[in-house]
């Protein structure tokens, strides 16, 4: 079932929460929504569920509008952050809930319920819980039912909100990756909302990056890293070192010191550069390739690589962080040390254009 998100707007008494927002979710596709907290995400996603109604614009599922569907008639299924289980009801009865309360004429039979329980909790991997009650579940248990129990009613689409934000770092891990084999197996659309820009990347097939109610990028994993359409996005999804410099016709200039790019740049004058820790160079010595000189003030072992903090000499900007593989570096790192920062691999900003 493909989703169609077309210029939808929302706006709540505080104002607009969602502006003008399109994205078109094909068939089978599974979407992240990624973005700081208040961005819009659950609103979006409630509002793709029948769970709150939208402004403005257009919902389609499969060309056809859903606006005036309300949830129970949209072949939906949610799973929320808390699990939502009922506590009073075995695991088993939890999964069979949504088929045993479905309007007479669509309901299945007993024996039907069962074997698609069973086929559940086999999926699940959950089958020796089946007569436990949430409280004797772990988390990752908890949100395996829970993700069961939405699948039980076949949805066409699956919404997930935060689904592994409670749970601990390896349990996140192993669902993520269970989730990403069980959408191979039942091939369901999916739309999820995170924070986590790792989980994003690691479970959807295209992420969607939010700000302030408005669509940064949408991507593939890989685009969105490799390519941040906005400072925004290149800002969000991973720490960066940010220098003001100048660029005259192919050189870029930070305070006395200089290197040249391969290209002009349309926009002249002041601009910022960016670079991601891991992608400066640092050297004992000055080079055309590593013309900034810096001063080490603190080191940090992490296993296998370094983190350092350097300070610049004769240039401004504030600490630099720098990592680097434990072999990438001239032998141990120390404090107090005088090296050569790497210019050349800067992206290049002037306002929110990239050059
Ligand atoms: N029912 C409501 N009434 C008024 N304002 C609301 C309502 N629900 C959400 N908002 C506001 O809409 C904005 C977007 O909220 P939303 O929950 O969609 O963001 P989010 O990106 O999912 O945030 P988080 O990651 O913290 O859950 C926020 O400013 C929030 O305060």
């Amino acid at each position: 079932m493909n989703i169609e998100i077309d210029k939808i707007t929302k706006f709540f008494d505080c104002g607009a929460v969602l502006t003008n927002i399109s994205i078109y979710i094909k068939s089978g596709e599974i979407v992240a929504l990624l973005g700081p907290s208040g961005s819009g995400k659950t609103t979006l996603l409630r509002i793709i569920a029948g769970l709150e109604s939208h402004s403005s614009g257009y919902l389609r599922f499969y060309g056809k509008d859903v606006s005036k569907l309300n949830a129970r008639d949209r072949s939906v299924g949610f799973v929320f952050q808390n699990y939502a289980l009922f506590r009073h009801m075995t695991v088993l009865d939890n999964i069979s809930f949504g088929m045993r309360v479905l309007p007479r004429h669509k309901r299945p039979n007993k024996q039907v319920i069962n074997n698609k329980v069973m086929q559940l909790l086999n999926m699940v991997q959950l089958k020796h819980l089946a007569y436990r009650y949430p409280s004797q579940l772990s988390g990752g248990q908890k949100q395996r039912v829970a993700l069961a129990r939405s699948l039980a009613i076949e949805p066409k689409i699956l919404l997930l909100d935060e689904p592994f934000g409670a749970l601990d770092v390896q349990v996140r891990k192993e669902l993520r990756r269970w989730l990403r084999n069980l959408h191979h197996e039942l091939k369901f659309t999916g739309v999820f909302v995170t924070h986590d820009q790792e989980e994003a990347m690691e479970v959807a097939h295209r992420v969607v990056i939010m700000n302030c109610g408005n669509i940064e990028q949408i991507g593939t994993p890989q685009d969105i890293w490799c390519m941040p359409a906005t400072r925004f996005v290149l800002k969000f999804l991973s720490e960066v070192n940010c220098v003001n410099g100048m660029v005259y016709g192919s050189k870029v200039f930070i305070g006395p010191y200089h290197w040249s790019l391969s290209y002009v740049p349309d926009v002249q004058g002041e601009i910022e550069l960016f670079f991601r820790p891991w992608e400066m160079e640092i050297r004992k010595e000055f080079s055309i390739c590593t013309p900034l000189p810096v001063k080490i003030v603190n080191v940090n072992l992490h296993g296998y690589y370094w983190q350092l903090s350097v300070e610049p000499l004769g240039w401004h900007c504030d600490l630099l962080t720098i990592i680097l593989g434990v072999k990438d570096v001239f032998g141990v790192p120390k404090s107090g040390m005088y090296c050569y920062v790497s210019g050349q691999n800067a992206r290049l900003y002037s306002g929110e254009t990239i050059l």
